[in-house]
This record gives C-alpha cells, structure tokens and sequence, in this order.
C-alpha cells in the first residue's frame, strides 16, 4: 500500500518493548494503556496491508500497492476492561525488501503470519515466514512466541480457494498450537477478531511467563548464607565468624 507512515532506517523497532517484558513495564507512562507492537508477515499481495487498513480504519482499498520497507499504525483496543494500544507493523512481503524489513521485527510482542486461501504458495511459505521472523526478532522463547496464523482472501469462491481450512488447521498442529483464523480484509470478516486473538495470544503468553518467573524465584530468607571461607594471611589462619 502507499501508507503515509513508512520508516525506513529508523531502527525504531527496538524502541518499543520486547516479547516477554512484564506487564507493568509495557503500561505507557501517561494511561493505562498496555502497548504492544504487533507485526504482520507473509508472502507480497496476501493482504496485510489491507488487513491493517480495515482493522485501523475500516477502509478497503481493491488497488493497493505493494509495501516497501515497513509501515506502522496504532490502534487501541478494549478486552475485559484494560486498553491495549496495537502498534501494528505491516511489513513488505515480496522478497527483494527483506533486508528492509527485518530490522524491524524486535522487540514485537505478537506476530500475525498471514497467507490468501486463494495462494497455496503463501500458505507453504508460512513456515519459512515463523522461521525468518524468530531469526531475526530475537526472542528468547521461540517455542512459545505468540504467534497466529491467519488465512485472508475468505471471501473468495470455493472454486478459487487453494487452501482448506483442515490445512490450515493441521499446520497448527504441527506448529505449537498457534490459533488460526480466516479473514476478509475486503469484505471485514473476523478482522477485529484476528487481532483480538492476537492480544488474547499475548495475555496468556506473559501470564505463562510471569509463572515461569515466578516459579524460579528463590526465597532468600529460607537460604542458609553459606559459610564464610578461612583464608590463610602471614602464614596464619583466619576465619571470620558469621
Ligand atoms: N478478495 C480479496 N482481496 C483482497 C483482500 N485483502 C487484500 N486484497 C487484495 O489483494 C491485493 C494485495 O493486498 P495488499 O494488502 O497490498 O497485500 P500485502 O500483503 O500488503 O502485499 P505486500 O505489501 O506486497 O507485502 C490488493 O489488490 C487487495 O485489494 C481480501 O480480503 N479479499
């Protein structure tokens, strides 16, 4: 798409938080707002754009243009009482914009990987995708990274889809469980919702994390200081008693 915000070289995606920062630290400093950058992969001429353009807008355009580099747009949005603000991260697909696009993938909390039903080709390319960004983001827990799968074009006749749902749905399996949607950027069909499983995604992955984190707290008070070492000076042993 032709989007006004294209940054190029700005290094900006380290700005913002890294997959995994605790909860209290991802709040902005002026709101309650939680803000998570959310970046969207998958082969050139999938929708993304158009998938970012409809949930932040709810605009379709039949002719956009291809991403060059990456483009980025807020949206808030509301799940049980708390505003998330989604700083969503729509990259080029088509590979002569690689080296443009991934120094953009750290610091993402989430990851959309996206392909049309009318493509297989973007559909068997999503593995390479998942493995391109967990290359290049950086994350500690690559395994459990919050990812989703989502299968655009959903609009299209049964006579031009080229991946089924059970593919689709198989893949996930295979693939550590990622949920998976199907969207119509153009006809706005579950597009709100991918990206409020995105947030869901994310929520259930920190509070694995903070479980995690707090099952490898030690209590220092029930540890025992270890007993301090005689060191030997002129000759002569000293202990220094506790
Ligand atoms: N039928 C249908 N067409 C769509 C849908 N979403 C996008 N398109 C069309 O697909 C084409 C590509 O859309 P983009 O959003 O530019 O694709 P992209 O994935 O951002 O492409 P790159 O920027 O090259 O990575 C455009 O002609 C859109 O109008 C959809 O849900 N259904």
């Amino acid at each position: 798409m032709s989007g006004n915000n294209v940054v190029l070289g700005r290094g900006s995606g380290s700005r913002v938080g890294a997959g995994g920062t605790p909860l209290a630290q991802k709040r902005l400093n002026t709101s309650k707002n939680v803000l998570l950058k959310v970046v969207i992969l998958g082969n050139g001429g999938v929708g993304k754009s158009c998938l970012m353009n409809r949930f932040v807008s709810n605009h379709f355009d039949q002719h956009s243009f291809h991403t060059i580099g990456v483009e980025f747009l807020n949206k808030d949005l509301e799940i049980n009482g708390e505003t998330y603000t989604l700083q969503i991260w729509d990259t080029a697909g088509q590979e002569r914009f690689k080296s443009l696009r991934t120094p953009f993938y750290r610091g993402s909390d989430v990851c959309l990987i996206t392909y049309a039903v009318n493509d297989q080709k973007s559909f068997k390319d999503v593995s390479m995708w998942c493995k391109e960004f967990l290359t290049y983001a950086d994350v500690k827990e690559g395994s459990t990274f919050p990812f989703i799968l989502v299968g655009n074009k959903a609009d299209v006749s049964e006579e031009g889809r080229q991946v089924t749902q059970e593919e689709a749905r198989t893949w996930c399996k295979e693939n550590g469980n990622p949920p998976f949607i199907e969207t119509s950027a153009k006809d706005a069909i579950n597009v709100e919702l991918a990206f409020q499983m995105a947030v869901d995604r994310w929520i259930k992955f920190e509070e694995k994390m903070d479980r995690h984190y707090e099952s490898e707290v030690v209590d220092l008070r029930s540890v025992k200081p270890p007993q301090r070492a005689s060191c030997c000076m002129n000759g002569q042993s000293s202990r220094t008693e506790e």
